[in-house]
């Protein structure tokens, strides 16, 4: 065995000796400010010391995570990470330990949620809904096409890049689905109020499709400004989604309210994008869609008024 570890001749086949991959640690990195506080995690601003580069830093507390039994999660939340490679979710680049805590390093998303943008215009025009939506299908189709389920997709889970593009994140309440994840599957998690799905609600169980029904929520918000289901506390807010009860602004544009009526269906199987309704290929060909070149979205330019 010569000194990399490398089989000699005589030992058998010559392996190309791989680089191992050194595992980095917290005296690599200048910590800056923090970006933003989680229940069980702080995300700070890191630059690597020797090649300048900057990460979002999510540090997690041993202690805290083993208290809260929340290790199935943090694993979770790796092992989807790691299998993501795509313009619109925040990128993992490394993890790493130290004896009290959890490192890892993520792509940084300096422009922050969908959520406080929403907020601070009011509400989007019907050309940011559109672009921000087709980026939000395109990275469903990506994610499902992995079968995996987010389950709790939401406005403050879709974050923006200095170039506005969307970064999905917050992946610990994923679900890997064995098969091609077009049965609803039982589930102990239930996602956040305002964009639970009913089939979530109704029989516990979480499909694809129950991300579809989220991004119909998603949709009618940038649109409006409000939720599609909203009321004093959370058990109305279900009894509306059970019965799909919601309603559509006057003069809303009729694209935008036959899409959202098509997502916001009550039949997991019923809903467009899902696989028994011609899939994704079906819903990007959605009027609403008109004009968006869906295979160049992540290398055009947001919409000014963002
Ligand atoms: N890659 C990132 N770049 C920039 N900011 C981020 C990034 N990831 C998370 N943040 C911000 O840091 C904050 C904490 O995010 P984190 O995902 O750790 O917890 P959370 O999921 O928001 O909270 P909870 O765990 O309660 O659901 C959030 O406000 C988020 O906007
Ligand atoms: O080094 C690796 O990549 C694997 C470890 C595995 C791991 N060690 C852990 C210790 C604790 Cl206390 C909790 C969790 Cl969730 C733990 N997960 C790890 C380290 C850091 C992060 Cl962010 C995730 C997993």
């Amino acid at each position: 065995m010569t000194e990399n570890g490398v089989k000699t001749e005589e030992q058998g086949h010559i392996e190309a000796a791989q680089p191992k991959r050194i595992k980095k640690k917290r005296g690599d990195f200048r910590f800056g400010p923090t970006l933003g506080e989680g229940s069980y995690s702080t995300v700070i601003l890191a630059r690597e010391i020797e090649s300048g580069r900057e990460y979002a830093m999510k540090v997690l507390e041993k202690r805290h995570i083993m208290r809260e039994k929340k290790v199935p999660q943090v694993e979770r939340e790796k092992q989807v990470l790691s299998r993501l490679d795509h313009p619109f979710f925040v990128r993992l680049y490394f993890t790493f330990q130290d004896t009290e805590r959890l490192y890892f390093g993520l792509s940084v998303a300096r422009k922050g949620e969908l959520l406080s943008k929403i907020k601070q215009l009011g509400k989007f025009d019907l050309e940011c809904s559109r672009f921000y939506t087709a980026q939000i299908v395109s990275a469903l189709q990506h994610l499902h096409s992995l079968n995996i389920i987010h389950r709790d997709l939401k406005p403050e889970n879709i974050l923006f890049n200095d170039k506005m593009q969307i970064q999905i994140t917050d992946f610990g309440t994923a679900k890997e689905l064995k098969d091609s994840g077009d049965e609803p599957r039982s589930s102990s998690f239930v996602g956040t109020a305002q964009y639970v799905s009913p089939e979530l609600l109704k029989d516990k169980k979480a499909c694809k499709s129950s991300d579809l029904w989220a991004l119909g929520c998603i949709v009618y918000q940038m649109l409006t400004g409000q939720f599609p289901f909203k009321a004093p506390n959370e058990y109305l807010i279900f009894q509306q989604i059970v019965n799909c009860k919601y309603e559509f602004p006057e003069d809303f544009d009729p694209n935008a309210r036959d899409l959202i009526s098509s997502l916001l269906q009550l039949d997991p199987m019923m809903r467009l994008g899902s696989s028994s309704c011609g899939g994704y290929e079906k819903l990007m060909e959605h009027p609403f869609f008109t004009g968006i070149d869906w295979e160049n979205l992540a290398n055009q330019a947001a919409p000014k008024t963002m």
